[in-house]
């Protein structure tokens, strides 16, 4: 049998941090040697098992960096990214980036740490959403030229917690269709007031805020007399989880340099 590969998980007390704890436990080619929080977190110390719902791991939940692990998991927060990539850096670790919201400098820094490090990073790591991307530039490079014009408007719904918007999956749908319709494309937010009619050029996107929804996006694209609307939804956040493990297991071996979901999905 071959060594297991070494996991940390930089946000394991959140939302999805416990979900990759608790499908890694599941998981023997995966060994969780870190679950790392914010040093202010009230739960440090807590086994990251008992807090994940699964057995205890004998992991403390801590804000200490370990030296071991052969890949980060990050499902954390933009304040946090910084420190996750100078530490990764620092103990060549490679990184699965989940973490969405982050600000233009944070992605320059990531693609920086890319030059030295493996880092896969992507606002989903579901695999329905990676294939609906590319089956969202298909009908937009298919429906270019449709007479009477083509309307492509983006409506994202999470739940009430969530602290960014549009997600970073409505915004990267966005960026893949742009390529589609031309460098012209404008990105409007939402519309309020004496808006005037909508122009050809541009994609709309509105992110609804509700309850518990895991993450879920439609993407319509409005023509005259017809339409298609294009929709992923998830049912619980283990498609995440789930694709970051991948995401970590593929990583292993690769060099250092800058991977999204469509690489390892091979898409
Ligand atoms: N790429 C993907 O497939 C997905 C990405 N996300 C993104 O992942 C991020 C986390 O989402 P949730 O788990 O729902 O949020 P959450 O708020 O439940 O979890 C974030 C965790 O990060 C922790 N944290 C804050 N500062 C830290 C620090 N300095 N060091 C270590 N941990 C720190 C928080 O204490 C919290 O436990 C968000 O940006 C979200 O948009 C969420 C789901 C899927
Ligand atoms: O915060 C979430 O929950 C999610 N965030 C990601 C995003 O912003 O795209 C991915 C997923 O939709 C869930």
């Amino acid at each position: 049998m071959s060594t297991p590969l070494k996991i940390a998980v930089h946000g394991a007390a959140g939302r999805m941090g416990r979900r990759v704890v608790a499908l890694a436990s599941e998981d023997s080619a995966l060994e969780l040697v870190a679950a790392m929080e914010n040093d202010q977190h009230p739960l440090l110390g807590q086994d990251a098992g008992d807090l994940a719902g699964v057995d205890t791991l004998d992991i403390a939940l801590s804000s200490k960096w370990p030296n071991d692990a052969d890949v980060v998991i990050d499902f954390s927060l933009p304040e946090a990214i910084d420190r996750c990539i100078e530490k990764c850096v620092l103990h060549e670790t490679a990184l699965v980036v989940a973490t969405t919201g982050m600000t233009d400098a944070q992605v320059e820094r990531l693609n920086e740490a890319s030059e030295s490090i493996p880092i896969v990073w992507a606002p989903s790591m579901s695999l329905a959403v990676n294939l609906s991307m590319k089956l969202a530039q298909q009908i937009t490079e298919k429906l270019l030229d449709v007479p009477g014009g083509l309307d492509i408007e983006i409506i994202e719904r999470h739940h009430r917690y969530k602290a960014d918007a549009p997600s970073g999956t409505a915004l990267k749908f966005g960026d893949l269709i742009a390529e589609k319709l031309g460098d012209d494309t404008k990105h409007v937010h939402g519309r309020e007031g004496h808006t005037g009619q909508r122009t050809r050029n541009e994609i709309g996107y509105h992110a609804v805020r509700v309850g518990d929804n895991p993450g879920e996006h439609t993407i319509v694209f409005g023509m005259l007399g017809e339409r298609i609307e294009l929709n992923v939804a998830a049912s619980s956040r283990d498609c995440y989880a789930a694709g970051a493990l991948a995401a970590a297991k593929w990583l292993s071996d690769k060099p250092e340099g800058m991977y999204d979901m469509f690489d390892v999905l091979e898409m």
